[in-house]
């Protein structure tokens, strides 16, 4: 017997389960080409081959100190009451090319980053010594290999640095750039047109009469796609008529990879995104979700398109649950899921029998817990910006007490 407040429900007969849908989504996308490009144009992309580091990290023995290379054992006895005083022979700046060998019983100044040179085998820092230029005069000992830094010790020459559908973000182009890699091979992002209809929109920042409202998904999954690591085009304002929607699509099929929709595609009378599509390769279908039920999804003329409703709280949680993985996917990332957590819910929570509801949730990772932030409602686009991510509650689980796990999708 299953508990009262877990009542099995399965999703409603008419409804595409989640899966099916994530599954459509995904076919439609594959990989997009690889390119070479310069380290700067590589933020945020995916690199497509393993990377092998041409030389070591550090590529020399080098000084972790502004000071003196030595012989550790002419120092030895060395103390502030009875420094040991030993000739400067030279001068070594960080970028010296030559390798000036160290005589016993003498010094060379040495800065932060320079080779150790031949013969020294520790570095006294210049705060241990009088900093004399001549001759210096170093108050403490210090034992062989202090403050040097040994070629190899971070990458060894031949490693493997960076595995093929990584991301790139500033610490693997620092590395690349550090083993002197000067163009990766990435897959060129997915380019994204994002197109939103609706005769109520209004530019934000125009006057806005009683009825009409701020275009607000056009820029928002624009966002969501670069975000995603993907190039966007924007198209706002394309009025509610099939013949103006084809003429504004049509000269952009031929240079992306997807197009993506918002709105237009549920039951009233003026649907011009289905309207455009229906019977041309754009499948119309109601996913047992909430928000996000009414879905599309299709080839048309050759293109990808996917079709996200309009209600903004919809549109974003669609992109998170379908088109972001797929897009991921495409740039060549080998994890395109956000990360999953399970989390303990900190009060009690209802939903929708037959359709897998995702809420918006703080997640407190220390605590393992995840606090609801907002309502259901898919017009409730404020709570998007306070919350961190998205709970997942089940189709069958309609009453959860306080305390219950959840997965919670952690969308930032
Ligand atoms: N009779 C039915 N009505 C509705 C159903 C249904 O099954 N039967 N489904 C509801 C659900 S659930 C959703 S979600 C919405 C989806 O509607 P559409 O995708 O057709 O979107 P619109 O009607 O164009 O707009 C819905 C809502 O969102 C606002 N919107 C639209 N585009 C934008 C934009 N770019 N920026 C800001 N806000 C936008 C629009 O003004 C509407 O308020 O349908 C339900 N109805
Ligand atoms: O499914 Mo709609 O997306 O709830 O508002």
């Amino acid at each position: 017997m299953p508990p009262k407040d877990r009542l099995r429900v399965r999703a409603l007969p008419s409804l595409r389960p989640v899966a099916e849908h994530r599954a459509a989504v995904a076919a439609l996308l594959s990989r997009t080409p690889v390119e070479s490009r310069p380290l700067a144009a590589c933020l945020g992309l995916v690199l497509a081959e393993d990377l092998h580091a041409r030389i070591s990290l550090p590529p020399f023995d080098n000084s972790a100190m502004d000071g003196y290379a030595v012989l550790a054992d002419d120092v030895a006895d060395a103390s502030p009451e009875s420094p040991v005083v030993l000739p400067v022979a030279e001068d070594v700046p960080a970028g010296r090319t030559d390798s000036p060998a160290l005589r016993p019983g003498t010094a060379h100044r040495i800065m932060t980053g320079a080779p150790v040179p031949p013969g020294a085998d520790a570095i006294v820092q210049v705060e241990f010594t009088d900093g004399g230029v001549e001759r210096v005069a170093v108050h403490q000992p210090k034992e062989p290999g202090a403050h040097i830094r040994r070629a190899g010790e971070d990458v060894r020459a031949g490693a493997r640095v960076l595995g093929a559908g990584t991301r790139l973000g500033a610490a693997e182009l620092g590395l690349a750039a550090a083993v002197g890699a000067g163009e990766l091979p990435v897959h060129r992002p997915p380019r994204v047109l994002v197109l939103s209809t609706g005769s109520e929109l209004v530019e934000p920042g125009k006057p806005l009469l009683h009825g009409q409202i701020y275009e607000s998904n056009g820029v928002m999954l624009a966002a969501a796609v670069e975000q995603a690591g993907c190039s966007a085009e924007l198209l706002r304002f394309v009025p509610d008529d099939v013949e103006e929607f084809h003429a504004a699509l049509t000269p952009h099929l031929s240079t992306v990879d997807l197009v993506l929709t918002s709105g237009g595609v549920s039951a009233g009378a003026y649907e011009v995104v289905k309207d455009a599509f229906s019977g041309q390769g754009v499948e119309f279908v109601k996913v047992a979700m909430q928000p996000g039920m009414p879905q599309g999804a299709g080839v048309y003329r050759g293109v990808p398109v996917i079709t996200l409703p309009g209600n903004p709280v919809s549109s974003l949680v669609s992109f998170e649950v379908f088109v972001r993985p797929a897009l991921r996917a495409a740039a060549g990332d080998a994890s395109p899921e956000r990360p999953a957590r399970r989390a303990r819910l900190t009060e009690a929570l209802r939903s929708a029998p037959g359709k897998r509801q995702y809420r918006r949730g703080f997640h407190d990772a220390d605590a393992g817990t995840v606090s609801v932030v907002g309502g259901p409602g898919s017009h409730l686009l404020s709570a998007l910006t306070t919350s961190n991510c998205l709970m997942e509650i089940d189709e069958n689980d309609t009453e959860l007490v306080e305390g219950t796990e959840v997965t919670v999708l952690l969308t930032r």
